[in-house]
């Protein structure tokens, strides 16, 4: 990936825009990371919100000023800053995107303002494929080529692709808890596989004209209609259904695990990574603690950046750990539970326990814990980032899926890929208790295996020559050959 010849003097830019919570600005940064590695001239745009946040707790400020061309951006959300966006409030969050955001962004290119005086104007947006709808209308108004990124795994999205076949063969909505655990047949190529509970969890809903499930149809279709669609995955790991994605999007990248591709790029070049990038103030006290247990011990839980649990949940999970007997590391974000109003907080003895064999973080170096020797399994709601990381590092999981694209994920990780077992949505103690010791010893040597298999297939494809890393050089060229049509240079120069 060297810097390419540009015919007419100016460097592609491209503006990256991804959806601004954690879990889709981290593999945007590293998007941004590959593109400026490979001379393309790249405006970061994200929200004041998870702008400020960014900058407060990680160097990616610093580590991005060293390319050339690379620019920050920030645009509004329309709300006020101690607004619950991820919440309950989530729909409302998605709406003020779409109304305000969408047109700040409208004004913002026309404008010319997303460049600099080395290449004013943007030629290429990438969008995340969750904004779509807005994004892909002022793409097509304003002329600009567009390309998607989704930060989510080929099957779930395939099986949100599938909802209007859902819908047409009478399987949504779904019609009563009873169907739960019955096969799915509306998602081809996941029959046998996908039961109603392992659909993404905006299919959840008892009338087919729910806001979420039509909102995520129409981004869907609007994600088909740009040049190509970028995900976070390998096709070793996904290929029969990135095929059946291509009936829908003909030009696919799959450049993941996007995390190590890029460390390895980086090695390569010599360049360090951010020392983090995380919107959250990570506590590095963990991996001094891990140092000191024994190899594969560990059972790293977190559930990602965004998904809550109530005090029972939590209270179950915590009893499970303990009976286990097992060590472990437990991320509890300050906003993952509320205390209960009623003063019953978390019983004493299990603080004590935790003394003795656990260690509680509110934001860990993840990636570093999953790849430290002592951790032995992971915990997890399945989070598309969370499962690659898992994944590359060779450690099982135990899933225990909340939202989105989460219960596909799980079951994938479970029934298809077998590195790990669903827990489904139970939070018993007896339940959380026997999957740690099923990962942990019983099943260990069996899942252990698989994962270090999956490990392997995942550092060839980003490794020279892999399909990940032709993927990626693929995207490159043509980022640069949009650059080269001659009408690109229109919108916004000076
Ligand atoms: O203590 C922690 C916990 C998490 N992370 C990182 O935070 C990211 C979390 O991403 P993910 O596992 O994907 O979970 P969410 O934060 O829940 O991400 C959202 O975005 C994902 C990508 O689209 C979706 O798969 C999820 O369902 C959605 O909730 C990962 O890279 C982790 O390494 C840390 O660095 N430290």
């Amino acid at each position: 990936m060297e810097n390419k010849q540009v015919p007419h003097g100016r460097p592609p830019r491209v503006l990256l825009f991804p959806f601004p919570d954690q879990g889709h600005v981290q593999p945007f940064l590293n998007l941004a990371e590959f593109l400026s590695l490979a001379g393309v001239h790249v405006t970061f745009l994200s929200t004041h919100f998870i702008h400020d946040r960014l900058l407060l707790h990680s160097n990616v400020q610093s580590h991005f000023e060293t390319y050339t061309g690379f620019v920050w951006k920030t645009i509004s959300d329309g709300l006020p800053d101690n607004y619950p966006r991820l919440g309950e409030k989530g729909f409302e969050f998605f709406k003020s995107l779409h109304v305000v955001t969408g047109k700040l962004l409208k004004d913002m290119l026309a404008s010319g303002e997303l460049g600099s005086d080395l290449s004013p104007s943007v030629t290429c947006i990438i969008a995340d494929g969750v904004l779509a709808e807005f994004t892909n209308n002022i793409a097509t108004e304003l002329q600009i080529p567009i390309i998607f990124s989704q930060t989510s795994s080929a099957c779930s999205l395939w099986a949100s692709f599938s909802i209007p076949n859902l819908i047409e063969n009478g399987e949504l909505p779904i019609r009563g808890k009873e169907d739960m655990n019955k096969l799915v047949n509306g998602v081809p190529g996941m029959e046998g596989i996908l039961r109603f509970r392992d659909l993404p969890s905006f299919c959840r809903v008892t009338d087919v004209r729910h806001p979420n499930l039509q909102g995520a149809t129409r981004a869907n279709q609007k994600c088909t209609q740009g040049q190509g669609l970028i995900l976070n995955t390998f096709e070793e790991l996904e290929e029969p259904i990135l095929s059946h994605l291509r009936t829908h999007c003909s030009n696919i990248y799959p450049i993941g695990p996007t995390h190590t591709h890029l460390k390895l790029k980086l090695a390569k070049k010599e360049v360090s990574s951010p020392s983090s990038n995380s919107i959250f103030e990570t506590d590095k006290n963990c991996i001094t603690w891990l140092d000191s247990q024994p190899l594969k011990s560990v059972m790293y839980v977190s559930i990602g950046s965004v998904a809550i649990m109530t005090r029972d949940e939590l209270v179950e999970f915590w009893y499970g750990l303990v009976n286990s007997r097992k060590r472990f590391l437990w991320v509890i974000r300050p906003d993952l539970y509320k205390e209960a109003e009623d003063g019953k907080n978390v019983p004493e003895e299990l603080l004590e326990e935790t003394k003795k064999r656990g260690y509680v973080v509110g934001w860990a170096p993840q990636e570093e814990v999953l790849e430290h020797p002592a951790v032995g399994g992971f915990l997890t709601h399945s989070g598309w980032n969370s499962t690659m990381e898992s994944l590359v590092a060779g450690v099982p999981m135990i899933c225990w899926p909340r939202q989105a694209d989460q219960p596909v994920n799980s079951r994938y990780v479970s029934e298809v890929w077998k590195i790990g077992l669903d827990m489904n949505d139970v939070s018993d103690r007896k339940v959380v208790e026997k999957m740690v010791n099923d990962v942990m010893v019983e099943r260990k040597e069996e899942l252990v295996n698989a994962a270090d298999e999956m490990r392997k297939l995942a550092i060839k494809s980003v490794s020279e020559g892999g399909s990940s890393y032709c993927n990626l050089n693929r995207l490159i060229d043509d980022i640069y050959k949009i650059n080269e049509q001659p009408s690109i240079h229109a919108v916004g120069d000076h």
